[in-house]
């Protein structure tokens, strides 16, 4: 009797489960799928949960993750279905439907979905620019938009190139630690390294510096907190509340890495408002912006929303500019003639090996082409989402599509700039496609305004890409100038995604001196 009793317990709270998962996961995907599949889009077969999950693991296990995505879409076209697990999505790689779905005109019908937050959430909360939308965002997009123009840029020059020719000399150390033997560097790792002490020097100063181990624990704890949560999102638990609460798949990494990161970012505010620590910059740096920025009302941040928003920068602004560096390096590793091209412009805009100021800048216009070039190729954000939160038509007549509510829309920038109808000679590491016209100083027109989108486009467009275009022109200018690199021979560079697109096995190179 008691067995029958605790059997069909059993069985009424497993009938339970499969009711919640089918009308919470199977019946609304399918639902979506079906309402699009009707309108002609192409797409993979629905499968319900598990999706085109598995292929996606063996594609990434082989190393092939990108040519997948590619195949996707020479198969179905620029618009197609697939299933990530068991959430449907529509990956659009078309320019001019793209324009409809990004532009600030349409941003009320589009909001992150709200699955993508919950990577961001732990690490940064819900009240900063990546998460905020509406008139919250809108809100913090006008206050925080002035930290990054170009006036208040110009004072972080001497933060990047200072933070730039320490890690040279550090890694031209490392490397002849052993005077007869040079041990190999991975510039993965070191150019993120980098770029993390760039952005959060820029973001807080020397507090950043003159408290106890701060700038050890956030390099190395933000490293580890971002590794274990790209961890969690690929095994999807992240994606679903009540997995992501249990203490598994590494949560104490990200709770411990939180909190302490949370306690040393309050300390750092309240230094600065207290006077104890300042701007490491020429200028004010981003925390005295954020701090002295008011809205409409003259109503300033508080302490958690400048704390959430300096997190966001570093999130946000860290790996991102490390990888493009990373790719960019191994481009001019593997095209002699492209690092030639850098190095006479570099010794001849910055002769003597000079540090670079401002106004050697806009004279590094091949630098300049060789960083677009690098970010079409190789683009470190590769895809991002937007989820239709109202349902809306685009395209044109020639092509319609109806977005119902509840869509995610996925834009693959991989995809996108290795069109062949777009981009002529499409795999072809070409910079001279982007060289200004010596004349007139324009850059060329692109080949529609929404073929190239490595800061995405529209209301939640990359704030920081001023930023990372400046410092990712006085690294490069940097490296070429004081350093000979070589890429040691037998490595699989392959790119990766886990939250950005890096090389899967890291990029060794023995780097040494070079005689300027
Ligand atoms: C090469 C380097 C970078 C690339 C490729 C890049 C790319 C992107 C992309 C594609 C987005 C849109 C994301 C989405 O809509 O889901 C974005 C947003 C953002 N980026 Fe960047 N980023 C870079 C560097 C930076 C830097 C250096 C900072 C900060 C200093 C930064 C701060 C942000 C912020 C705060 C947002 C959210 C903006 C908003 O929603 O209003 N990024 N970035």
């Amino acid at each position: 009797m008691i067995g029958q009793i605790v059997l069909y317990t059993l069985l009424t709270i497993l009938s339970l489960i499969v009711i919640i998962i089918y009308f919470k996961l199977v019946r609304p995907e399918k639902k979506l799928y079906d309402a699009l599949i009707a309108q002609g889009v192409s797409g993979e077969q629905f499968i319900p949960l598990v999706g085109q999950l598995p292929q996606f693991r063996r594609y990434q296990k082989i190393d092939k993750l990108m040519e997948f995505l590619q195949d996707l879409s020479h198969k179905h076209g620029h618009v197609f279905l697939y299933s990530f697990g068991p959430l449907t999505r529509i990956m659009i790689n078309d320019p001019t439907l793209l324009a409809d779905v990004l532009s600030r005109n349409n941003a009320q019908n589009y909001i992150k979905p709200p699955l993508f937050n919950t990577v961001f959430i732990p690490i940064i909360g819900r009240h900063n620019l990546l998460v905020a939308e509406g008139a919250e965002h809108e809100r913090a997009r006008r206050m925080i938009n002035p930290a990054f123009h170009h006036i208040n840029l110009k004072s972080m020059i001497s933060i990047i190139s200072n933070q730039t020719a320490k890690a040279i000399e550090t890694l031209l150390s490392k490397s002849n630690s052993d005077k007869q033997k040079h041990e190999p560097v991975d510039f993965q790792i070191e150019l993120n390294a980098l770029t993390l002490s760039i952005i959060a020097s820029s973001a807080f100063g020397s507090g950043f510096e003159t408290i106890t181990n701060a700038k050890d624990v956030i390099c190395r704890i933000f490293v580890e907190i971002l590794d274990a949560i790209a961890y969690r999102s690929m095994i999807m638990v992240n994606q679903i509340p009540f997995l992501s609460r249990l203490p598994f798949w590494k949560k104490d990494v990200v709770d411990k890495g939180i909190r302490m990161i949370g306690e040393l970012v309050d300390q750092i505010i309240t230094d600065r408002r207290q006077g104890r620590s300042s701007s490491k910059s020429t200028g004010a740096d981003l925390l005295d912006l954020l701090l002295s920025a008011v809205d409409d009302e003259g109503v300033p941040f508080t302490d958690q929303e400048i704390k959430e928003e300096s997190l966001t920068f570093i999130a946000a602004g860290s790996e991102t500019t490390g990888n493009l560096m990373t790719w960019m390096l191994y481009v001019l590793m593997t095209n002699d003639n492209i690092l030639q091209a850098c190095r006479e412009e570099v010794d001849r805009v910055l002769p003597n090996g000079i540090e670079p100021r401002n106004e050697h800048l806009v004279d590094l216009v091949v630098c300049e082409a060789v960083i677009s070039e690098t970010l079409r190729l190789y683009p470190p954000a590769v895809f991002f989402l937007r989820h239709c939160v109202c349902e809306h038509t685009i395209g044109t007549t020639e092509r319609k599509i109806q977005i119902p509510k509840g869509t995610t829309i996925i834009i693959n920038n991989f995809v996108l700039h290795r069109r062949s109808d777009l981009w002529p000679r499409p795999l072809e590491f070409d910079y001279t496609r982007w060289m200004r016209n010596p004349t007139t100083d324009q850059k060329p027109k692109l080949p529609h305004p929404y073929a190239y989108l490595p800061f995405a486009a529209g209301p939640h467009n990359c704030i920081g890409q001023n930023f990372a275009l400046l410092e990712a022109k006085i690294m490069l200018a940097m490296f070429v100038q004081r350093c000979n690199f070589e890429m040691v021979p037998g490595q699989k560079i392959v790119p990766d995604v886990k939250i950005t697109m890096r090389t899967k096995y890291g990029l060794l190179a023995n780097i040494s001196q070079r005689k300027i």
